[in-house]
């Protein structure tokens, strides 16, 4: 049994029928390319619990998660953007990932810290997000999903606003907390480079479905014309 299992899973949004069969192997990256609404964003959401199954089911390490409410399941999203609240400071933005208040005991205080410390942040308590670059502000966003202490981290284009350098600078640190921390990752790209450097597997979705999966050279080699088509080679 995998460790993530998306068995037929189902969801409808006007004219498109999505259906999705996908496996993720435990402390695997697996990247999710394919078209733009091709429902890679959905996929992400179905798992996390943001939008619910109409039909098939989701485990993660044997568990059925289908009917979870978001804030239960053992999962956690980082966006591109909107990860933070303008108006908190960053020790209080990754305080959240403990719990929805804002006054932090002693003990969470040093947790925030430690999380702090393990994305590269220490030193930036105080400040604001306004006062941060795009990649520190995805870096607190990370300490925060490292609190919540969630086996699987899904990644949803979250880095795509950022240069080259800094993508792999990121995709790096995701690479270093995965093996630490034992994570699960489920990473949205439009970048079949950073499929390459940091996914172990890749699935290309095309029209609500999982058209091919397997290792990343793989697939991105593959003849299969809709691959081809978006990669435009
Ligand atoms: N809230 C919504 N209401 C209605 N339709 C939606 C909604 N969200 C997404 N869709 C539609 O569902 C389909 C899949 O969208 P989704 O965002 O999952 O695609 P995607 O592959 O992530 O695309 P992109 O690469 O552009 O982010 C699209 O046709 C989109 O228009």
């Amino acid at each position: 049994m995998s460790y993530v299992e998306i068995k037929g899973v189902e969801f409808t949004y006007e004219d498109l029928l999505m259906h999705f069969d996908l496996a993720v192997e435990r402390g695997e990256v697996m990247a999710v390319i394919g078209p733009s609404g091709a429902g890679k964003s959905t996929l992400l959401a179905l798992v996390g619990g943001f939008e619910t199954a109409q039909a098939g089911r989701i485990l993660i390490d044997g568990a059925d998660i289908t009917d979870l409410p978001p804030e239960v399941r053992p999962v956690t999203t980082l966006f591109q953007d909107h990860n933070l609240f303008a108006h908190l400071t960053v020790i209080q933005n990754v305080g959240l990932g403990l719990h929805p208040g804002l006054r932090l005991m002693p003990a969470e205080k040093e947790q925030v810290t430690w999380a702090l410390n393990e994305v590269g942040l220490t030193g930036f308590e105080e400040r604001l997000p306004g006062q941060l670059s795009g990649g520190e502000r995805q870096r607190v966003a990370i300490a925060r999903c490292i609190l919540r202490r969630r086996p699987v981290l899904m990644l949803d284009e979250a880095f795509a606003a950022l240069g080259p350098a800094l993508r792999k600078e990121m995709l790096e640190l995701v690479l270093s907390l995965r093996t630490q921390k034992d994570l699960t990752v489920l990473m949205v790209t439009h970048d079949p480079a950073d499929a390459l450097f940091a996914a172990d597997h890749t699935a290309f979705i095309a029209a609500g479905k999982v058209v091919t999966s397997g290792r990343t050279a793989a697939v991105l080699a593959s003849e299969h014309p809709a691959i081809r088509d978006y990669l435009g080679t």
